[in-house]
This record gives C-alpha cells, structure tokens and sequence, in this order.
C-alpha cells in the first residue's frame, strides 16, 4: 500500500514537473482534503442526474414510433409525455440539489484557502515582503480564491456531469448500434484531446503572461495610491498616470493576445462539433436507409446528439474558464510554495530566553543580493539591564543590528544570542516577543487609537492602556479628540502628525514587559521638551531593562551608560558621553561639534 503511495506521488511530481499546469491543478484538488461526504454527495448525485437526462431522448424515440403507429394509440403518448415531464421535474430537482450542496462546499474551501495563504504570506521573509508589491499580493490572492470558486463550480456543475453525459450517451447509443457507438466515443476522445491539447499548449502560456502584467498594473495602481500625498505634494499626478498607462497598454496587449488565442481554438473546437454532427446525423440515416433503424430511432439519435453538443458546446466553454481559473490560482500555488522565514519551522528546539545579555560574536552579514558584506566580523556585547546609545553616519548598519536581533534577516557566519542562547535556537515568536521595538516609522492599523495602542497586549485594562498613554504624553491628546480612544487614525496612521503617531508607539511598548527595548530614532519627531519628558519617564520605567536607543539627535543619548558609535557595518568607538568627549580625534567628538555648530547656526 505503502508503495504503491509512493509510485502515485512520484509519478505525480514527474507529471507536475513536465507540466506546470498539473501542479495548479493538483493544488486545487487538495483543497478538496476532508470534504469526502460533500464530494460524494456532488458525485453521486450528478450521476442520478445524469441517467434522468439521458432516459429522456429513449422516451422521445419511443413517443416518434407511438405516432407512426397511428391516432389509435394516443393513450400510450400520453403516457410517454408524462414519463419525460416527471425526468425533466427529476432533473430539477437533481440540479437544484447539487447547487446547495456546492454552495456549501465552495464558500468552505474559499474561507479556509483565504485564511491559509494569508496567514503563510505574513510569515515569508522580510525580503520577501520588501520585493512584492502589498497591491499586487492582494489582487493575486483575492483573484486566486475567486477563480478557485469558478474552478470547483465547474468540476462539479459543469464537467463532471459533462463527462456523465458523455460517456452515458455513447455506451447507451453503442448498445443499440455499436459501430456509431465507436464513431461518437473516438469524435469525444479527440475533442476533448485536442482542447486539453489547445488549452496547455497554445492558451496557457498567453494567460499566464496576461496574468503577470495584470498584478504589476494593480500593484503599480495600489503603490501609487498608498503614497498619494507624496504624490500630491510633488505635484505628480500626470507622471503617475503615465506609468499606469503605459502598463496598461502592455497588460492590453498580453489581454488581447490571450483572448485572441481563446477565440481561436473556440473556432477550431466549433469546426470540431459540425463534423461530429454531421458524422453522427449521417450515419443515422444511413441506418435508417439500410433499414436498421426506425425514424423513432433516427430521433433518438438526433435527440441525443443534441444533448451531445449542448454539453460539448458548454464543454469547450467550461474547458477554457476552467484553464482561466487554474491560470488565476497559479499565484496561489506560487505563495504555498515560497518557503516560510527561517526559525519558523516548528522543529526547532524552542528553547526560551528570558534575560536581556546580547550577544554578536563574528558576524558577517550583507543583504541578499549586495556583494559586499555589511557586517565583517562583527563583535559586541551588551550586558542585561545596560543601556545603550547607538549613534553614527546614515547607512552605517544601526538599525541593521536591530534587524538582525530579530532574526529578521540570516547572518552569513557567527552567533547572535540572547541570555547565552543562540537565538538560531528560539521559537521566532518567542524571540520577537521578547524585543519592542519602536522604529523610525512606527506603523499604525487603520483602527482605534485604543485597538493601535493595546496591540499585542490585548488582555490589557482599559486604566493601563490610559496610564501607558500619559507615560507616553499622548493621553491628554487622545481626551481631546471628539471620538477619543475610539477615534480611527486613517491608513498607516495618516491622521495623526509624526510626534503623535511616536507617542502613539511609545504607548503600545510601554504596556509590554519585555526584557529587551529598542527605540530606532522613536523621538526623532518630537519636540526638545517632550522629548526629555519622555526620556525621563522611560528611564525610570524601563530601569531594569537592556535599553537600545539608536538616535541621531545625540542630546538623546548623552545620559545613557554606554554610547557605539557605527560606521560601515563597525563600532568604531564606545564609551560614555563623557569619556567619547575626551577622544581628541574621536567619531563621537566630532558628531557632536558638527550638530552644536548647526544648533547655533539656526
Ligand atoms: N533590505 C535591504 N537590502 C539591501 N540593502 C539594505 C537593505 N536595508 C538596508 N540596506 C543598506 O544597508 C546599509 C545599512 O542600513 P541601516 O538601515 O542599518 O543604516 P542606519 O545606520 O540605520 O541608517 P539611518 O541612520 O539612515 O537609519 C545601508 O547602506 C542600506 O542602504
């Protein structure tokens, strides 16, 4: 049993890796995972369906034989009537039946799926999430859980029931007469080759790169429109709509170029039915001719045709949807197949930190895709409960080191470790809850003030949440607004200034009790005066804690046990404030004169 698993799988991954398009389709069907009932409810009852759809034409044949005999046998038609009206009312009720059932189903998997990639694409890699679009994730996913509702609908509406059709139609017609049995089955067997054949070969690659130019055009719309007022306040409108003209045009074309691919192997599935019709309605009169066959006969096979090329019309169509809908799902499988950032996988020994030492012994770092090393043998110790100023040049690596405490990004060689453990070693969320950090930009939810601040702290009460808000001096603010703690504060906090949304972020840290705080230039926005206010109050709130202030204004660093000084991926000096003074030739010293001069200059 066990091998025979195995040579299903194997000969599965050779079919996906021949043919991309299977692995899309083997995506989707293992959606189907746990909802056996519901597909043999799907299954079973398309297939009563269609034995009520095919008993018809048998009836209609028998109803043209009736007729021929003569007006003396008018009870037996009505009978015969009655039989294909209570099929037809059966039909109904058979369809009506699938249609609930797949309601059901559908909306299941469509939540389960939406859920699922949302919740792997969250935790990919940063790079990951620095080089796709946030507009373009969005269209791919919501498109991809949309064609995934048009996928299921047609396998179960649409195909299956087709395909019960199809092969009911041709043994039914080949137990009366064989020879036209093998005429239909071998005209299906070919067009349903030759569509897959189209649809794979000739339609899939055009939809693909449609596709492709389709979430570049929405993720060059939805980044223009999130920095609408950089937008405004350079007066770009125009520049804006060039760029998504002009990738609109070339999402037109691949559009175009698809549709047009679509329509021609429409046209060659359309020739493809004519000669089946005129194949199969002409051996029917040459049966009749040779006296093999009735009109009653004759009439049963035209019916049948006629429920043959219904079904192979709405095939051809239902073919190409459903190649658009695997085409659209494709990203989907494209997300599941992305690997999660490392620390995520469950198997790592989750072992748990709880002190606040840190620890950077011979690291080298660069950022994928940069040739040179950021980090070069990079050392540093910090003790638990020291308090740290991180000053220097832009692009000197202060906040990469932040980045990769967090194991946001992977060094290349060496150990970071926290309390003495390699943080390699650390559940990823237990360690990112171990850090707050509040960064040059704090990020805010279009939600509450009250749900902005709470975050991550949701069991919080409502007094903390407000003394965390006057530690932060935010609160009296916060009472002053007509909807106060529930005022929402637009997207990424666009409705608070700058110095609001820092406090804001001061606030929502100062309700976690974590060992470790980083604040990446958190004061950079706010007035001399706040600022000290603040400072004074982290120093006696986070007396105990491993404080990491990085900070180009240095009055916000100058109290603090130990000042590093970066540059080029270095501490270059450290020290206190005083001491970093003395250096004659010293990074600090000269930091520090060139931002007294400018003081003094405006
Ligand atoms: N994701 C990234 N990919 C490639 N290079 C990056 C990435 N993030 C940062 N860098 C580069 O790494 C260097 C260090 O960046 P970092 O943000 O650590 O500097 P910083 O000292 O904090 O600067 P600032 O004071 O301006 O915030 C910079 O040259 C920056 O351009």
């Amino acid at each position: 049993m066990g091998r025979l698993k195995d040579i299903i799988m194997r000969a599965k991954r050779s079919v996906e890796r021949a043919n991309p398009y299977w692995k899309i389709v083997n995506f989707s069907l293992g959606q189907y995972a746990g909802r056996r009932l519901q597909i043999i409810c799907l299954i079973g009852t398309s297939f009563l369906l269609t034995c009520s759809e095919l008993s018809i034409p048998v009836f209609v044949g028998r109803l043209v034989d009736t007729l021929s005999k003569g007006a003396s046998h008018f009870q037996d038609t009505y009978s015969l009537l009655a039989m294909i009206v209570i099929l037809g009312i059966i039909s109904v009720f058979l369809r009506d039946i699938i249609f609930r059932v797949i309601i059901y189903f559908n909306s299941g998997i469509m939540r389960l799926l939406t859920v699922n990639i949302f919740s792997h694409i969250q935790r990919l890699s940063t790079e990951w999430h620095i080089h796709n679009l946030a507009g373009a994730t969005l269209r791919k996913l919501s498109r991809g859980v949309q064609a995934m509702d048009l996928f299921n609908y047609l396998i179960f509406i649409e195909l299956i029931p087709s395909a019960f059709i199809l092969i009911g139609a041709t043994l039914m017609i080949g137990w009366h007469w064989p020879m036209v049995g093998v005429i239909v089955g071998t005209s299906l067997l070919v067009f349903v080759c030759i569509t897959l054949s189209l649809i794979q070969k000739y339609i899939y690659p055009a939809a693909k790169v449609a596709n492709d130019a389709d979430a570049v055009l929405n993720g060059t719309i939805a980044d223009a429109i999130s920095c609408n007022m950089l937008v405004k306040s350079f007066a770009s409108e125009s520049k804006e709509e060039a760029r998504v003209r002009s990738e609109a045009a070339a999402w037109r074309s691949h559009l175009m170029c698809f549709w047009h691919r679509s329509a021609t192997a429409g046209s060659i599935q359309y020739v493809m039915l004519v000669a089946l019709n005129g194949v199969l309605i002409g051996t029917g009169l040459w049966l009749w001719q040779r006296g093999y066959a009735s009109p009653g006969d004759v009439t049963y096979i035209i019916t049948t045709y006629a429920i043959i090329n219904g079904y192979l019309r709405g095939m051809e169509h239902n073919i190409r949807s459903l190649q658009r809908s695997v085409n659209e799902m494709e990203d989907l499988v494209t997300f599941n197949k992305v690997p999660v950032e490392a620390g995520r996988d469950e198997t790592v020994t989750t072992k748990s930190i709880n002190g606040g030492s840190i620890v950077f012994k011979n690291i080298d770092f660069r950022y994928p895709g940069q040739d040179k090393l950021l980090y070069k043998n990079f050392n540093l110790s910090i003790a638990a409960g020291e308090r740290i100023g991180v000053v220097g040049h832009s692009g000197g690596g202060k906040t990469t080191f932040v980045k990769l405490l967090q194991r946001l990004y992977e060094i290349e060689r060496g150990i970071i470790s926290i309390d003495g453990i390699n943080i390699k070693d650390v559940n990823i969320e237990c360690l990112r809850n171990h850090i707050s950090i509040v960064s040059q930009e704090p990020l805010l939810f279009h939600r509450t003030l009250l749900e902005n601040i709470s975050y991550g702290n949701e069991n919080v009460f409502l007094a903390d949440i407000h003394d965390a808000a006057k530690r932060a001096r935010i609160h009296d603010f916060i009472m002053s607004l007509p909807d106060g703690y529930d005022t929402v504060v637009g997207e990424r906090g666009l409705r608070l200034s700058g110095g609001e949304k820092q406090r804001v972020a001061i606030a929502r840290i100062m309700l976690r009790q974590t060992p470790i705080i980083v604040l990446d230039e958190a004061t950079s926005n706010l007035d001399s005066i706040s600022e000290a206010e603040i400072q004074n109050e982290i120093e006696t709130s986070w007396s105990n804690r491993t404080l990491i202030v990085i900070a180009h204004r240095l009055s916000s660093v100058r109290d603090l046990d130990r000042i590093l000084v970066f540059a080029d991926g270095q501490v270059v000096e450290e020290g206190d404030h005083e001491t970093l003074l003395l250096k004659k030739d010293g990074n600090y010293r000269a930091l520090m004169e060139k931002q007294n001069r400018y003081c003094q200059a405006t």
